[in-house]
């Protein structure tokens, strides 16, 4: 590796993890990356688009189990979802072969300065105190006359027209369950994008290396998204973890060939008065597999006003008041960080307190010894 390369996860072959990258042990896995659970609903969407009336009681079956899984965990796979099967397979082909490319081509999009887009270890969060087993590429695909095509990877061949394609078929299909749950909440099918604004999507490719000591780190810590809705695309290797108890017990989604995981964020959370989940994930890593995922994070426009667009009888709005969606990002985001950090201070203090009863416990022994 030329020097003053950064430490990549992909590169190392260190068999002890390096100290920045271990969780305190309330953070670390508790549930095996392959001890599967079928708690996660998985729903067929073949029918979802029927006309009301005739076979129309296949896309109001449909629209339930959509509705429960959200009411529930706030998360669910869907299959039969009409997005082409090679464009996945071209997708995720790309994204395997961008994080095998050296490190210098990768670190030409390096985003550590603050770009927006790119490559980058652990992630977007600068400065936080420990960090995730993985590399992330991202880019900006919508609304698509703000796209930065300086900020996408232009290798390997092909990325910018499969990365197109796929974007566009992922903005359809968020739009189509977005209307499902729009109609669930009493509203017009088209109200939660049109609270969106004007939508944006970005994409986030997750590489998690194998790792030394898995049971030590995450690669992705515990974390709601903060958007309208993801979908998830994952290799069959599994990782990806939700709780529904705030952290107490865990449950891997069972990885299924073909499917997108869906889960709301923050924006979805809120926009329905908290009828539907934000659901609380993270991601663990393992020894034997490397691991490749695409989030697709469908987003309000930053000036979007955020406030639920429902609120049932007898309920008290989940906000004090309307906010836009950047202030509600930057207001996470701060608070994500300042958590991290506090931790931080927290362990340091324990450290310090800890060397103070030990140098105090030798000063007790010595005193015994002379006395
Ligand atoms: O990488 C992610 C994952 C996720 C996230 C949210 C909040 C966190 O504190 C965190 O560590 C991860 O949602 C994202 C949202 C973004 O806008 C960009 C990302 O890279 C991510
Ligand atoms: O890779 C995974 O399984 C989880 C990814 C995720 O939660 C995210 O990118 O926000
Ligand atoms: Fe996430």
């Amino acid at each position: 590796m030329a020097p003053g390369t950064p430490f990549l996860p992909t590169i190392t072959d260190e068999k002890i993890l390096r100290p920045n990258f271990v969780r305190d042990e309330d953070e670390r896995p508790k549930v095996a990356y392959n001890q599967f659970s079928n708690d996660i609903p998985v729903i067929s969407l073949a029918g979802i688009d029927d006309e009301e009336g005739v076979g129309g009681e296949k896309r109001s079956e449909i629209c339930h189990k959509i509705v429960a899984a959200c009411e529930d965990w706030g998360i669910f796979q869907v299959v039969d979802h009409g997005v082409d099967t090679e464009l996945v397979s071209e997708m995720t082909r790309l994204a395997k072969e961008f994080f095998v490319l050296p490190p210098e081509e990768k670190l030409r999009f390096d985003m550590s300065g603050g770009k927006k887009g790119g490559f980058i270890v652990s992630s977007h969060l600068q400065g936080e105190a420990v960090q995730d087993w993985r590399e992330i590429v991202t880019f900006f695909s919508y609304p698509i006359g703000a796209r930065d095509y300086s900020r996408w990877p232009d290798k390997p061949e092909g990325w910018r027209s499969v990365a197109e394609s796929y974007s566009e078929k992922l903005m359809g299909l968020a739009c189509k369950l977005l209307g499902v749950l729009s109609e669930a909440m009493g509203l017009e099918k088209e109200a939660l994008t049109k609270a969106c604004v004007d939508m944006d999507q970005k994409m986030v490719v997750n590489f998690y290396p194998k790792c030394p000591q898995p049971d030590l780190t995450l690669g992705l810590k515990r974390h709601t998204d903060p958007g309208t809705i993801t979908l998830l695309y994952q290799d069959q290797v599994g990782g990806l973890q939700a709780t529904k108890d705030g952290g107490k017990t865990w449950i891997t989604v069972q990885p299924v060939e073909g499917a997108f995981v869906v889960n709301l964020g923050d924006h979805g959370h809120y926009l329905s008065n908290g009828r539907f989940k934000n659901a609380d994930h993270q991601a663990v890593v393992n020894s034997n597999y490397e691991r490749l995922s695409i989030a697709t994070f469908q987003n309000p426009a930053p000036e979007a006003i955020v406030y639920p667009l429902a609120i049932r009888e007898g309920e008290k709005p989940v906000l004090d008041e309307p906010i836009t969606f950047a202030k509600m990002y930057r207001r996470k985001m701060s608070k994500d960080l300042e958590l991290a950090q506090l931790k931080k201070m927290a362990k340091t203090e324990q450290e310090v307190l800890k060397k103070a009863r030990e140098v105090a416990a030798q000063h007790k022994a010595l005193n015994e010894i002379l006395a």
